[in-house]
């Protein structure tokens, strides 16, 4: 066998780190699951034996896993002693209310899986995860198993806390008093914005069986009265009215149509002078630069029948035809943007 290393940076190096991108992203999902953060945060630092031995691993490997995480930027180790970094413990141990990896538990479990199957997907143009429930809604199979929906919701805590605190600090708010967030999940954007603007009033829309999580959230937050639940299906029911409606990576669930009635629905629901807020990993006008919002459509591809992620140029468009003026788009938090539209 050859023991000629790519040089780094060269094509050749580029091209071996991005086929076996996987290979990282199995250490840090893998340690999700098996709790190596949370274990490290409850019970203390301790040594390869110690550690592995509490996460029930075998030796041959465990060291080797350990060091890993430390190469990659995820645990400390001195002294032949692991322990959690400053940064990354707030977002990795489960018992914290900044903890993103219940995203990573669904790449984990669900996704790594579908990804699996792109090559399916691309062929056929069909979902890859299992999810198509009798109505080819992938909402109504995911809610209908209660800890597939509880994991599902910190999923999307997890993918949303960063854009919650760009929009509560980037967005106008001032200008008004209530706002709907549709398809609010566990409640995270209302909370985060609440909590910045004491003067907001808000209202989290979302099917049934997302109300006991959302509900969480509230007794947690405790944003004294202003935040509740509506319980509705976007589909087939009117939305919320408020000053400003907000869809959190909702659209890109769903087609053309749907995203077109959605919006349609917002007008309606908004007083005059009312304000409709799209985020979402948009992709970038000329759709090279913006790997994320790429590879976040892709990921529409093998989940949802029909969704696809788009441009801030797309969004605003369909806005317009829905009836908003002045509508504008902008970066909100890394890859994700804004539109927002005017009635
Ligand atoms: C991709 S998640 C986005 C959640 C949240 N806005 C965020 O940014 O993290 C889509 C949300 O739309 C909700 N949803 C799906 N179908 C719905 C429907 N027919 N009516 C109301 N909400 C729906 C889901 O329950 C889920 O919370």
């Amino acid at each position: 066998m050859s023991t000629e290393q790519p040089v780094p940076g060269t094509a050749q190096d580029r091209i071996v780190q991005l086929g076996l991108g996987f290979w990282p992203a199995k250490v840090l999902l893998t340690a999700v699951e098996l709790g190596l953060y949370s274990d490290l945060a409850e019970h203390g630092p301790a040594d390869a034996a110690a550690l592995g031995k509490r996460l029930g691993l075998h030796p041959r490997g465990a060291r080797d896993f350990f060091d890993c995480q430390v190469a990659l930027g995820l645990l400390e180790r001195e002294d032949g002693v692991y322990r959690n970094t400053p940064d990354n413990a707030a977002f990795l141990d489960r018992a914290q209310d900044t903890y993103i990896g219940g995203l990573l538990e669904v790449a984990q479990e669900l996704w790594y899986r579908s990804w699996g199957n792109l090559t399916e997907a691309l062929r056929t143009g069909a979902p890859q995860n299992n999810l198509g429930g009798a109505d080819g809604n992938p909402f109504a199979a995911l809610y209908a198993d209660p800890e597939l929906t509880s994991r599902f919701q910190k999923a999307m805590t997890g993918g949303s806390l960063a854009a919650s605190q760009a929009l509560a600090a980037k967005f106008s708010w001032s200008k008004y008093s209530t706002v709907a967030d549709i398809g609010c999940s566990e409640g995270i954007l209302l909370s985060t914005v609440l909590a910045a603007h004491p003067h907001l009033t808000g209202i989290g829309f979302d099917l049934p069986a997302v109300e006991p999580t959302f509900e969480e959230t509230v007794r947690r937050s405790r944003p004294d009265g202003r935040m509740a639940f509506t319980a509705g299906n976007f589909l087939t029911d009117k939305l919320p009215s408020a000053e400003v409606v907000v869809f959190g990576r909702v659209l890109h669930d769903w087609d053309l149509d749907v995203k077109r009635m959605l919006l349609e629905k917002a007008y309606q629901a908004l007083p005059d002078g009312g304000t409709v807020v799209v985020y979402e990993s948009m992709i970038d006008d000329d759709r090279r630069t913006n790997t994320f919002g790429l590879l976040t459509s892709l990921h529409m591809l093998l989940e949802s029948p029909g969704g696809f992620d788009y441009t801030g140029a797309d969004c605003m468009g369909w806005m317009t035809e829905a009836g908003f003026n002045e509508c504008s788009a902008q970066p909100l938090d890394g890859p994700v943007s804004m539109v927002i539209g005017h009635k």
